[in-house]
């Protein structure tokens, strides 16, 4: 091997013995003994060594040299090797490289780094971070793997400040995959020993040679040995532990290596915890809580964005080498003794940064923060290289984000960039845990249920030909939600296509339930189960209805993910229930009422209750005796006309400026409304009692009115009052398809169960399905007589309807003996009748049957018309029933009132006039 004479052996020797013997005399003495090609090794052993004066050798080293006396040549080179192999890795905070190339020669290697000198480099380096690590699809996954190599760095020295690594990695995917090839080239470009291929293959080493790659590693059947291999050949870089031969090995490596952190005495690896491997197989083998788990069997990954890293290598390649061999200037930054002695400097940066993460996204398990945190770290490190790469000063501005992502930000300095930069790689892998493993009760059996399930829905999917990704978000004890993407060709509405089919084969789940109404994320629940949650007292009680500040409170119940539901009434401003008799009509609305009483005790509200669905006793007479209620309930539909007419005439009485005098709202609720209609035998009465019912819902609200009209058979014909009219509306469960839709618009509610399952649709919240409240009839009294017990009137203007069963029953006899006739509503002004006034001025004389002829209308309705324009002094009854005459001549003879009337109608003077010249042109 040798081409040196022996004069340079002879001096090479003398070297040594000067060198390394004068630690140890005996050691002279056996090197004086060694062959020549012996002496050149242990030359260049020396060389290294020297390379690096400010380490001595250590005891283990040396006793290592003595064994090196007796033995062969081949077995002094494996000693060397293994020499080496200790030697490199973390030395306080100094990391020593084992690769020879790398090490020998600083300055003219394969990873060199380079500065960056302007701002249009900057930015182009830039934009290939953005398109590697926040690339839509895969750049959660590439900054994860990325983050934990440039972990897997630092592991023993993350151990010598008894830092615990918090997870291990374990992906599945094929081994021919891109994905596959991506986490090779991510550990090569991670592993700083390992120079990049072809580049730098020109130095000749016995040991290694340049461009060596030892990151993959294949179990044996000893463990032991395995491990003791990986600590002692692979410490400090990653390394992939590859999984797809031996299964059985590879388990067993699993479970010891990620066990270390538990088994370090047992292991005699005190200070030796040295690896963090990425396990990678073709599924998922065996499952342990430290263990983050990342079936990506299904992902596939493109060639481009393969190609894209494979690009970038030499670049990011030369960052980890800087990032590790500069580490000691900003990971461990030195601090005073008097400082903070006793504080690790690198473990107290690290644990702030989790404690920021922590604080940030609260809905992360504290196994995920930490997780992200200490990830995250690590690539803000790496970042931080190609920050003090630039040699232009980095308050100089430039807008990669602007030109890669559409308008997002304005130039900003690098600094800014950077710091922007960082925030969405955190964020990035924010979303990737919240992905992968976001259950908040860690890491729990049901987690991994929830992700064995989540894969066994997409398979099933997959047989259908639907292709999505479904994303465990809540494990509940009682059910699973899942986020679910559709991918290729794959329409949100194909889900629940495949629904039936899907929960057919699940087998085990009764409830499966797509939810589609939120058009940004598609959710799926999946329970063994019904959902059951329907407690009313505990939305009562919760955080949410406390803190409301809510004027007409309705715990309305519980969505699918277990959360209340809390809606404002004057929000809505009108609810129309509908539902089949047993579906929950009345529970939902005496939890309605529940809801506001507890909420409102100083007599803010007051409530009408009409039931017409049961004369011989409401269930809503549980009510009665409240202070909020302004009268008992209602079971007679002509009593109910009675309240309505009240209600109309309150609502046009009310104050126009609320605020002047604080009126109470009035909730009146009309359980099977259509009944009030049916009760009305005359025709027109029937049309006036809908007009006023539509005024009430069309501008109640302006005088804190709010209707609830709730209906057992809804079908468009028995409606009576337009739907249009509702911007809120509750179906539950529907006899069929026809009532759902008279309700809805739409099919949906003749699917629901009942027992207070409910389809909701809310200004602003389109179809959401709940789960109604409840509270049984003894916990209803006790919570009222509670709620009656700490009632104080403090409101003077209370609308109270007092002896109802005395007044007219006939809306429009009402509407006559009102004591204020201009302030009669010209509702009750037909339609017809200002046609007919204009056609009569023109006429000196009338008659019933020709204004029949003229308005084509029928002798009831003529007869009307003209009593009302007799009350407006514009006819008067002829002698002898002989017809109308005429009376205005001109228009001063005609009432301000009349003449107003026309003008509503877009009748003006002039047509009035021209009118009345028609008249005076007729012979009498
Ligand atoms: N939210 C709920 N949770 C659980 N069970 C409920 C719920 N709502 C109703 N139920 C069950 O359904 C039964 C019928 O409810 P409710 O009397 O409210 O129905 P309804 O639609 O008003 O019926 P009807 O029109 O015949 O009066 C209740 O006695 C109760 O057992």
């Amino acid at each position: 091997m040798s081409k040196l004479s022996d004069s340079d052996i002879k001096r090479f020797r003398q070297r040594l013995i000067t060198g390394i013997g004068k630690d140890c005399d005996s050691f002279s003495v056996f090197i004086k003994e060694l062959e020549d090609e012996d002496v050149v090794e242990l030359d260049e052993y020396v060389q290294f060594i020297s390379h690096h004066k400010k380490r001595s050798m250590d005891m283990d080293k040396l006793k290592v040299f003595f064994s090196l006396m007796n033995l062969s040549g081949a077995d002094v080179k494996r000693i060397l090797s293994y020499l080496e192999s200790i030697e490199y890795g973390w030395h306080g905070n100094e990391y020593i490289l084992s690769n020879p190339c790398l090490r020998s020669i600083p300055t003219d290697h394969c990873k060199n780094k380079s500065s960056i000198c302007d701002v249009e480099s900057a930015k182009i380096i830039f934009d290939q971070l953005f398109s590697i690590f926040l690339d839509d699809e895969y750049g959660k996954i590439t900054l994860f793997i990325f983050s934990y190599c440039l972990a897997a760095l630092f592991c023993k020295r993350l151990n010598q400040d008894r830092f615990t690594t918090p997870y291990f990695l374990q992906i599945a995917c094929d081994r021919g995959s891109v994905l596959y090839q991506l986490i090779e080239e991510i550990v090569e470009i991670c592993n700083v020993n390992s120079g990049l291929l072809g580049r730098c293959s020109t130095i000749d080493n016995p040991y290694r040679s340049c461009g060596y790659t030892a990151y993959t590693y294949y179990p044996t059947q000893s463990t032991a040995k395995d491990i003791d291999n990986l600590i002692c050949d692979n410490k400090d870089v990653p390394v992939i532990i590859a999984g797809y031969e031996n299964e059985h090995y590879y388990n067993d490596l699993l479970r010891e290596i990620v066990n270390i952190p538990n088994k370090k005495k047992a292991l005699g690896l005190k200070d030796k915890y040295n690896v963090l491997p990425i396990f990678v197989c073709n599924m998922i083998k065996s499952s342990f809580n430290n263990v983050f788990d990342m079936d990506l069997t299904d992902l596939d990954m493109s060639k481009e964005y393969l190609d894209l890293l494979r690009n970038n290598k030499q670049i990011f390649a030369s960052w980890v080498l800087e990032f590790v061999k500069d580490s000691d200037h900003y990971l461990f930054p030195h601090m005073g003794e008097w400082d903070r002695p006793k504080k690790l400097p690198f473990f107290s940066e690290i644990g702030s940064y989790i404690n920021h993460v922590e604080k940030k996204y609260s809905d992360l398990t504290l196994d995920n923060v930490k997780n992200v945190g200490f990830l995250n770290f690590f690539f803000k490190g790496y970042v931080g290289v190609f920050q003090r790469l630039c040699t232009f000063p980095l308050d100089k501005e430039f807008g990669c984000f602007t030109s890669k992502h559409n308008g997002e930000l304005a130039p900003l300095t690098i600094e800014k960039n950077i710091a922007i930069l960082t925030d969405k790689f955190e964020r990035s892998l924010v979303e990737l845990h919240r992905r992968y493993l976001p259950a908040p009760t860690g890491m729990g059996i049901n987690n991994r249920e929830a992700v064995r399930l989540a894969k066994l829905i997409e398979k099933h999917y997959r047989g259908l030909r639907i292709f999505i990704r479904v994303i465990p978000i809540v494990v509940r004890t009682d059910r699973f939600i899942f986020n679910v993407e559709t991918l290729q060709e794959t329409k949100d509405s194909d889900i629940n296509k495949g629904r039936e089919t899907v929960q057919r084969r699940l087998k085990k789940y009764d409830y499966f339930r797509v939810d589609l109404s939120d058009k940004k994320s598609i959710k799926l629940i999946v329970a063994d189960k019904p959902l059951e949650d329907n407690n009313l007292t505990e939305i009562l009680q919760h955080k949410d209805f406390m803190d409301s500040k809510m004027k007409l409170p309705y715990a309305i119940g519980f969505d699918e993910i277990g959360t209340p539901r809390i809606d404002d009434i004057e929000e809505y401003p009108h609810l129309l229930i509908g539902g089949a008799t047993l579906s929950g009509k009345s529970t939902a609305i005496m939890c309605l009422l529940i809801s506001i009483a507890y909420k409102q005790r100083t007599g803010d509200v007051n409530v009408v209750i009409m039931d017409f669905l049961d004369k011989t006793g409401s269930e809503y007479a549980i009510f009665n005796d409240q202070p909020f209620m302004s009268c008992p309930v209602i079971t007679d539909p002509l009593v109910g006309l009675k309240a309505i007419w009240a209600l109309y005439k309150e609502m046009n009485n009310r104050p126009k400026d609320q605020d002047e005098k604080r009126v109470p709202y009035i909730v009146c609720i009309i359980d099977e409304f259509p009944k009030l209609f049916t009760s009305v035998v005359n025709k027109e009465e029937r049309s006036r009692l809908k007009t006023v019912l539509e005024e009430l819902l069309s501008i109640g609200r302006h005088a804190n009115i709010h209707l609830v009209l709730a209906i057992q058979n809804p079908k468009n014909n028995n409606m009576v009052i337009d739907k249009a009219n509702f911007q809120a509306k509750m179906a539950l469960k529907c006899g069929n398809l026809p009532n759902s839709v008279a309700i809805l618009g739409r099919a949906g509610a003749e699917k629901l169960v009942g027992k207070g399952q409910m389809i909701l649709d809310s200004p602003g919240k389109e179809n959401k399905r709940l789960q109604g409240s409840y509270i049984t009839k003894a916990g209803m009294k006790e919570l009222l007589s509670e709620i009656k017990e700490s009632f104080e009137q403090r409101n003077e203007h209370q609308f109270i309807l007092k002896d109802m069963e005395l007044v007219s029953t006939s809306i429009e006899s009402d509407a006559e003996t009102s004591s204020s006739p201009q302030k009669s509503p010209r509702i009750f002004d037909d339609k017809k009748l200002p046609d007919a006034i204009m056609w009569s001025l023109s006429q000196k004389q009338i008659a019933n049957s020709r204004l029949q002829t003229y308005l084509k209308i029928g002798n009831i309705k003529a007869n009307r018309i003209l009593e009302r324009m007799e009350e407006l002094h514009l006819i008067e009854r002829l002698h002898g029933n002989l017809g109308w005459a005429v009376l205005p001549e001109c228009i001063e003879n005609m009432s301000d009132e009349a003449i107003k009337f026309l003008g509503s109608y877009g009748h003006n003077e002039a047509d009035i006039n021209s009118a009345l010249l028609k008249q005076s042109s007729k012979n009498d």
